[in-house]
């Protein structure tokens, strides 16, 4: 047997002797340098693997540190383990409750004090009656601390008369009065359910008052004599650690006489749980509880009878086998309410999990419901289905949409905009480009063992495949946020983390973006809320914020629960503070950050709805001004293909809970085609934005003009057009200089790495024929079948996930199945260069142009690049009043903002689309929403395009066989 590995090294270095020969610039081979630490890398991450296997237990490789400024960072108790599996907030909780002071923004904030202790309880009531008595009596209150006082303040008498609804459900006034539209029928329909003893669930869209209208209901139902509970008995709330206190402000404003406590050590509460729980339970109390206190506490309450109870962010339990589902699951009642805007985030199992809670059998068992509903409506989900199972899933969708409907609620944003009248919305997902350290850190890894162990038939047998799968993707997400998130791991001393370019904005793609993003949005006015996955992550981006002298909050699992509420409110009052940090599991849960109107998701989830619910932090009701979110992807790498797949988790979704005709562009992905880079094309698409060909936009000229940032517009235009002539000479130099070389340059850079690629995987037959036998099996096996959604899910809502998958595969392994690596431990110091004459000259000039502004030489040189490529090409479409970005290689967006109200938005976000495309390295946008909703038409205009194509052959066919 031939060792493949030994093989494949010899290939790549003949590839590289032949390249060398050739063009020493033709292919962009990897550095030394990153050969090595690829290699130190695969080989730590491979005795983890054996040493699981023998020890049966498995330590991550030693996780980033706090680095410089140590006040500002968390403790090392918190989540930085589970860096790039997230973790549930109740982990972030847990570890919250070990933090101590570290939070630089937790000082000097006032906890909100909830009624645990009776003693409090009896003094709001009072401070609030009288209150009320003074409101009665036309006198002046400063500040109006529940709903009803406002109301009568407002002018209104009828604040303590009911409205009654069919079958007498009594809504106080107060509150019924300012429900919108759709909240009301929120409220008949929870009574509807309430009156034939059913569960329901309460989808409606992020920000659209879900609180609100469970607290009116309950409200008219602790006012109203019905049922055995002569009205509303004893309720549990379920809700994540980070809104806990955002239901007790609710609740105190719209319903001040009920008693709220939270059963949690930031509670008033003092002592025995016991006893709150007894307390809660006779006075008809709610109990306010986190998912891990359900959990914790859960013998306790299921000693007692419960008229409510319900799960806020209900999606929590959509994996069954958490023990968070398992336990709530148990609680015996028929009222059972379940609220998320996000009912279904990854696949259809989740929903069944959903309903399995509120309206148990309604789906049936999980395994008849997977077997008879799930798979089929999935698998004709994919473009490449038949057209069987098209249709069969249409018929099976509309089933299922049938059976659910009367059971869940949801309304969209766009549904209920005539009521609501939020401001606009403008949504994209950046393609931005890897630096040159991360291309080639990216490059080395993929040729490195571990990538190489996923996709040689040596390791196709057995689970060490998934749990490799997980590892490798953990390590190529690390290297899109930053270089040294990766470079870390084969550090042996701390000493090289205080190096002042440790982490540096300059060195990473999305970094340059967001450094550019931040700077246009403090001169225009904005503030922003960032999100990322990572708290290491958001370390570095604090280190960032913090060497430019911008004010911002840090939200994350170090900060306590009862602070985060106080936290969210000084930020939307002080809008001295120009960024809000958080990861995007505690800041991105239902909390309301309307002080920011400008949104950046740092790095794509796995599961749409977390960024999803991220975004809908800052554009929700009591949101003034217009809201732009971007989502940074770093081009052509697994940030894309994690994209690709929220897109087809948003179509599943949609078919649902939408539309069951809704159709999909993406086709299943295989694994090999996840450890891929994909360079651009000669066009300048990524994989996904061809896929989505027929949106593109083009900045617009005449509007730069008009906006109200017109001096810096002309700034950018000018340096904009010397850079591209400057551009234009140095592409005339290289372009001279490479034709006197060889003709090569002129292959499309991802043909080179897919031909690269190609080479290691299936080497060519002449050279070495019987080695050519990597199993198609393998390499084109689909991402699903390695690596099922309950898995994708499970990374979601446990922390120890990777841990314990690890430890599972690798106690199942067989022997056989272990491939022996053989890897290169030498750690060469070669640094990597930038590409000669152009880069130079080029930085230079752009310092030149615009001293007080720093950029990235690299981001600069990157569109140096492009603008040359862009010059070459001849441009498609250039109508008079639009013109295509010089450096950008494609901007997709069709979008178009008619209304006046929003001209400054648009002139702001152009602004800063023409600026990232000059500046930063951004490659192409997408305009998000149409990407996720319109998937259909985008298939159907590539359809009639393609159609048009052949009707056009088969004329020309006619003609030419008539002559
Ligand atoms: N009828 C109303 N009158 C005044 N304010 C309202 C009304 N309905 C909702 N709001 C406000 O809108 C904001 C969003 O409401 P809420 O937090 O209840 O939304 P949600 O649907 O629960 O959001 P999420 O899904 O993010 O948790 C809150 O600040 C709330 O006070």
């Amino acid at each position: 047997m031939v060792d493949i590995n030994k093989y494949l090294e010899t290939q790549l270095a003949l590839a590289k002797q032949k390249s060398e020969f050739n063009n020493s610039r033709s292919i962009p081979l990897i550095s030394q340098k990153s050969k090595s630490v690829a290699e130190i890398i695969s080989k730590k991450e491979e005795k983890q693997f054996k040493k699981n296997k023998s020890a049966k237990s498995y330590s991550k490789p030693r996780a980033i540190q706090p680095i410089e400024k140590p006040d500002t960072f968390e403790s090392k108790d918190s989540d930085d383990e589970s860096e790039y599996i997230p973790s549930c907030d109740e982990d972030e909780e847990i570890n919250s409750q070990l933090m101590s002071s570290s939070t630089r923004t937790k000082n000097n904030l006032k906890k909100i004090i909830d009624d645990g202790a009776k003693t409090l309880y009896d003094k709001r009531i009072k401070v609030w009656r009288e209150k009320l008595a003074t409101a009665l009596e036309n006198k002046i209150i400063d500040v109006p601390t529940s709903a009803d006082i406002q109301y009568i303040l407002e002018g209104n008498k009828d604040f303590d008369k009911v409205y009654e609804l069919q079958n007498g459900l009594c809504v106080p006034n107060y509150i019924w009065k300012q429900l919108f539209k759709y909240q009301k029928t929120g409220v008949k329909w929870l009574w509807e359910l309430h009156q034939v003893q059913s569960g329901g669930l309460l989808g409606d869209e992020m920000g659209l008052g879900k609180t609100v209208q469970i607290i009116a209901f309950l409200a008219a139902l602790s006012i109203t004599d019905f049922g055995s509970w002569g009205g509303l008995g004893p309720s549990i709330i379920v809700a994540p650690a980070t809104v806990i206190y955002q239901w007790v402000t609710h609740f105190h404003f719209w319903c001040p006489s009920l008693r709220v406590s939270v059963l949690h050590n930031s509670g008033s509460h003092n002592g025995d749980h016991n006893k709150l729980i007894r307390d809660i339970n006779e006075s008809h109390g709610i109990l306010l509880i986190t998912y891990a206190g359900i959990v914790k506490y859960s013998n306790d309450l299921l000693s007692r009878k419960w008229h409510y109870i319900i799960l806020d962010e209900g999606h929590k339990i959509r994996n069954p086998e958490t023990q968070i589902s398992k336990h709530v699951k148990k609680f015996k009642t028929p009222h059972k309410l379940l609220i998320t805007g996000s009912p279904m985030q990854n696949s259809l199992q989740e929903l069944w999990s959903l309903f399995d809670f509120m309206r148990p059998g309604l789906l049936g068992t999980y395994n008849t419901f997977m077997e008879y509903f799930a798979n089929p409506i999935t698998q004709g989900g994919y473009a490449n289905a038949t057209e069987i199972q098209e249709a069969t899933a249409l018929e099976i969708a509309i089933t299922l949409k049938s059976i659910i409907t009367p059971y869940m609620l949801r309304r969209t944003k766009s549904e209920v905009q005539e009521y609501i009248k939020l401001p606009e919305k403008n949504e994209q997902v950046l393609f931005c480009a890897l630096s040159q350290e991360q291309r080639d850190l990216y490059m080395g890894y993929l040729m490195g063992s571990t990538v190489r162990s996923i996709l040689d038939k040596e390791c196709r047998y057995g689970d060490p495949l998934r749990a490799r799968v997980l590892v490798a993707l953990s390590t190529l997400r690390k290297i899109c946020n930053h270089p040294d998130l990766y470079l870390y791991e084969i550090q042996e001393d701390d000493a090289q983390i205080l190096d002042e370019n440790f982490g540096h904005w300059k060195r990473c793609g999305k970094m340059t973006v967001v450094n550019s993003l931040l700077k246009i949005w403090q001169k225009q006015g904005h503030r922003a809320l960032i999100f990322s996955q990572s708290r290491v992550m958001l370390c570095l981006l604090e280190q960032y914020l913090q060497s430019q002298d911008f004010k911002y909050l840090k939200m994350d699992g170090g900060v306590t629960i009862s602070q985060r509420q106080n936290m969210i409110k000084t930020f939307n009052e002080n809008t001295e503070y120009l960024v809000f940090l958080s990861t995007t599991r505690v800041g991105g849960l239902g909390v309301n950050l309307t002080g920011a109107d400008r949104v950046i998701i740092y790095d794509p989830d796995w599961n749409p709805a977390t960024d999803n619910q991220a975004k809908e932090r800052a554009w929700r009701i009591g949101q003034q001004r217009n809201v732009t979110v971007y989502r940074l992807v770093s081009a052509g790498t697994i940030e894309e293909k994690i994209y690709q797949r929220q897109i087809f988790k948003h179509f599943l979704s949609n078919k649902i809970l939408i539309d069951p005709n809704q159709k999909n562009v993406l086709t299943t992905s295989t694994l090999q085609g996840l450890f891929t880079l994909d360079e651009p094309n000669p066009e300048g698409d990524t994989e996904t934005s061809s896929l989505f060909k027929n949106s593109k936009v083009y900045a617009n000229k005449g509007k730069e003009k008009n906006s109200s940032t017109e001096s810096k517009s002309a700034i950018s235009k000018r340096k904009m057009e010397a850079m591209k002539k400057m551009a234009k000479e140095i592409s005339r130099r290289i372009t001279k200089n490479i034709e006197e070389k060889s003709c090569l340059i002129q292959e499309d850079p991802r043909e080179r790495y897919k031909k690269k690629r190609e080479m290691l995987i299936n080497p060519p037959k002449i050279e070495e024929p019987e080695i050519n036998k990597v199993d198609d099996k393998v390499t084109n096996a689909t991402f699903e079948s390695i690596m099922s959604e309950l898995d994708i899910v499970n990374m979601h809502t446990k922390e120890d996930y990777e841990k314990k998958l690890l430890e599972d595969v690798l106690n199942k392994a067989n022997d056989n199945n272990e491939a022996e690596l053989t890897t290169e431990s030498s750690f060469a110091n070669t640094d990597n260069k930038n590409v000669g004459i152009k880069h130079d000259e080029m930085n230079e000039f752009v310092n030149h142009l615009d001293p007080p502004e720093p950029s990235s030489s690299k981001s600069v040189n990157d569109n140096a690049l492009l603008e040359k490529k862009d010059e070459k090409r001849p441009k498609k479409r250039s109508p008079s009043s639009e013109a295509e970005i010089e450096s950008l290689i494609a901007i997709k967006k069709v979008k178009r903002n008619k209304s006046r109200t929003n001209k400054k938005q648009k002139d702001d976000d152009d602004y800063v689309l023409s600026k990232l495309f000059a500046k930063a390295s951004v490659k192409t946008a997408l305009q998000h929403d149409i990407v996720v909703g319109l998937a259909e038409k985008e298939k159907r205009h590539r359809m009639k395009e393609e159609a048009t194509r052949k009707a056009k052959k088969a004329l020309r066919a006619i003609k030419f066989s008539w002559k």
